[in-house]
């Protein structure tokens, strides 16, 4: 069975605008509201590429019962622990033009809420797969992932983490299955600015001496590059298109490995669709469906 938890699941409120003038009263062209959260949408995706997961995580307030219910909708019903204080965040997505992001920091999170979700962690086996993907609110002790991973690690469970700096530093020495750090996020972690595709994948290597089995680096318009435990490198373009929306797109990725991995046991193929999968979300509104993401060339992610 494939679990995912995310901490801080969220509405994001995906506003389109010709153009953003900050200190003026902008309107907006198009507004939308979908389910977020990184967990989430690898669940989400999951279930468009025919592969069911349990969707583990913290929602609070009326904003926490309307992604409930948009999950139920959508055929991915969560089990969420409901916490008492603060809201389910609501993240502000403006696009125009080009993307920016405003993310809450979502609701207190208590020793006691923590105890419950130890509590359904407990029932994953050896051979399940774990994805821990996003922040994690304030009230949350900072080793939280590390403290999971290290319960997991020794029962055999297969953990995917997708979080940013010291959450994905941390976790390294439990060997998980795959990081998939974004360009940003590999030059934040080691403090410097990646100009080439060899010093990506020389710290995606980095990345695995420090105990990663698989490294993927996603690169937005560029695909992404894929170091894996048996030590080959592979890497694909993404293909090309006009971008709706590329919220999700990560997290898109990281599903359509997944699937990919479980469906040939293939690590070429598994990049394969995490690409096409993540391409396919940033040239339509949410996460893409099956058809949009099979529909795409693969000559065109194919590197020359
Ligand atoms: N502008 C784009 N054009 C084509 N594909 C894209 C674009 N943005 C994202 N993608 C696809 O989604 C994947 C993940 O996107 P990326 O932005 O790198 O991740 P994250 O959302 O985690 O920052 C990329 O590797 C690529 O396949
Ligand atoms: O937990 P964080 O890091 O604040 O990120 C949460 C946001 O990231 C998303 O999961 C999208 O992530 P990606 O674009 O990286 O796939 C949104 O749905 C959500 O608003």
């Amino acid at each position: 069975m494939i679990y995912t938890v995310t901490f801080n699941p969220s509405l994001d409120y995906v506003v389109g605008l010709d153009k953003f003038i900050p200190g003026t009263v902008n309107r907006a062209a198009s507004e939308h509201i979908y389910p977020g959260g990184k967990g989430i949408n690898v669940s989400v995706m999951l279930s468009h590429l025919g592969y069911e997961s349990r969707i583990l995580g913290f929602s609070a307030g009326f904003t926490g019962r309307s992604l409930q219910d948009m999950l139920k909708y959508h055929g991915c019903p969560p089990d969420f622990i409901e916490v008492k204080e603060g809201q389910t965040r609501i993240n502000v997505k403006l696009n125009a033009g080009e993307e920016t992001e405003i993310n809450g920091q979502g609701p207190t999170i208590t020793g006691q809420d923590m105890e419950k979700l130890y509590q359904k962690l407990d029932i994953l086996q050896r051979g399940d797969w774990l994805v821990l993907a996003g922040s994690i609110p304030g009230s949350v002790p900072r080793d939280v992932y590390e403290r999971i991973i290290e319960r997991l690690y020794k029962k055999g469970v297969h953990c995917i983490v997708d979080a940013e700096k010291e959450l994905l530093m941390d976790v390294l020495k439990y060997k998980p299955f795959l990081i998939k750090p974004n360009h940003h996020e590999l030059e934040e972690m080691f403090g410097k600015e990646l100009k080439t595709q060899e010093e990506i994948i020389r710290h995606a290597r980095l990345l695995q001496e420090m105990g990663a089995v698989n490294v993927l680096v996603s690169m937005d318009a560029e695909g992404a590059v894929l170091a894996t435990g048996s030590g080959e490198i592979y890497q694909r373009n993404a293909p090309k298109g006009r971008v709706v929306n590329s919220v999700g797109a990560g997290d898109s990725m990281v599903a359509g490995f997944l699937a990919g991995y479980l469906q040939t046991g293939d690590y070429e193929k598994a990049l394969e669709l995490g690409v096409a999968a993540g391409s396919a979300t940033a040239f339509t509104s949410w996460l893409a469906k099956k058809e949009e993401i099979y529909a795409l060339p693969a000559k065109e992610m194919t590197p020359a």
